[in-house]
């Protein structure tokens, strides 16, 4: 079964269910991984040009358009620009550059990595004799100019955002041509993201869960995969906690890109469609959040720039 797709306020369907393709460093194994995800039904891929395998991706698409398995536009395509390219000629090459690691005329969606801006130039973290990321303060809207313009130059087919709060969301909104259709934040039960999730929807904007397994790192010790909650949901329909985590966020209408370089993995993340969880499922999944202590994507290289987003209460 095909994945069911949002309607963006710009008019373009992306699929509700993608994959995510960071940390697929091995050379060989993302373009391998995006070949199978084709084969098994994928047609939304989350990447970006920090991920550095922007081109495996590529290649991986251009040889499935060149067997005739899919045509161009049956795949949804997102990257993001980095926060060294924030300054409006920066981001502009770096879109180039992004087109050319694909190998693609076009774009789908190009997202605004983080609203902090780094250093302008090419190292992807600039250190400071100090040791520490260096800033810039390149403003979010004069990023956001550049990337309107990769729409008027037909570069890209809708843009968006990444780890806005809400007031730097209306900031975006107040000073665009081009409307953000998207926000893609971190999103999963321990961190449930309501309220940022209410507001980009009471302004047009889809919500893109990023870290939807939630995988266990220094910064969260704890996975709603181990939550016994979680676990009984799952036993309840016969189905793993990993596509309850999955099916959780889409139908709440929210898109959902699980990375996984595991062919049973992404073979059972994309087996989603054909179960629903009932009012008390979702209400208890969304009951195991944990506020800002559920986050584990924290960003400590940004923590005391002028746009860190998340000291914000949403
Ligand atoms: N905008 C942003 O700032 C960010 C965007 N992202 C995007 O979101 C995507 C997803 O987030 P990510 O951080 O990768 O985390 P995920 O929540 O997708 O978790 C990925 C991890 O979970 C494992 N996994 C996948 N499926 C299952 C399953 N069914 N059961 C158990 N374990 C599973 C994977 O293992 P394995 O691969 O070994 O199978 C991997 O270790 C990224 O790949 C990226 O595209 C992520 C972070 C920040
Ligand atoms: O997309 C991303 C993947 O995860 C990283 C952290 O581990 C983030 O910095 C980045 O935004």
């Amino acid at each position: 079964m095909a994945s069911p797709k949002i309607k963006f306020n710009n008019g373009l369907e992306c699929p509700i269910l993608g994959l995510g393709t960071y940390l697929i460093k091995t050379r060989g194994e993302a373009e391998r991984v995006v070949k199978e995800a084709i084969d098994i039904g994928y047609r939304h891929f989350d990447c970006a040009y920090f991920y550095e395998n922007e081109d495996e991706v590529g290649r991986a698409i251009r040889a499935k358009i060149g067997e005739g398995v899919i045509k161009r536009e049956d795949v949804f395509i997102t990257s993001k620009v980095w926060n060294n390219f924030h300054r409006k000629d920066l981001a502009k090459a770096a879109l180039d550059k992004t087109l050319s690691n694909f190998g693609l005329d076009y774009i789908d969606l190009y997202l605004v990595h983080w609203p902090f801006a780094y250093k302008d130039g090419w190292d992807m973290r600039p250190l400071g004799d100090d040791g520490k990321v260096v800033y810039s303060d390149v403003d979010f809207v004069e990023t956001w100019k550049a990337l309107e313009d990769g729409v008027r130059a037909g570069k890209i087919k809708s843009i968006g955002l990444s780890n806005f709060n809400k007031e730097q969301t209306l900031k975006i909104l107040k000073n665009a041509e081009i409307k953000p259709v998207n926000n893609q934040i971190e999103c999963h039960p321990y961190l449930n993201q309501s309220k940022l999730i209410e507001f980009c929807k009471s302004q047009g904007i889809t919500v893109t869960a990023y870290r939807p397994i939630s995988p266990i790192d220094e910064f969260a010790p704890e996975t709603p995969l181990n939550d016994p909650a979680v676990k009984k949901i799952a036993s309840k329909h016969g189905k793993g906690a990993g596509q309850i985590l999955i099916r959780w966020q889409i139908q709440r209408g929210v898109i959902a890109i699980p990375k996984t370089v595991t062919k049973q993995r992404l073979l059972d993340n994309f087996n989603v469609f054909d179960f629903t969880l009932d009012d008390e499922d979702m209400s208890t999944l969304s009951s195991l959040d944990k506020g800002r202590a559920g986050r584990a994507i924290i960003m400590p290289d940004a923590v005391e720039h002028k746009d860190y987003p998340f000291n914000a209460e949403f």
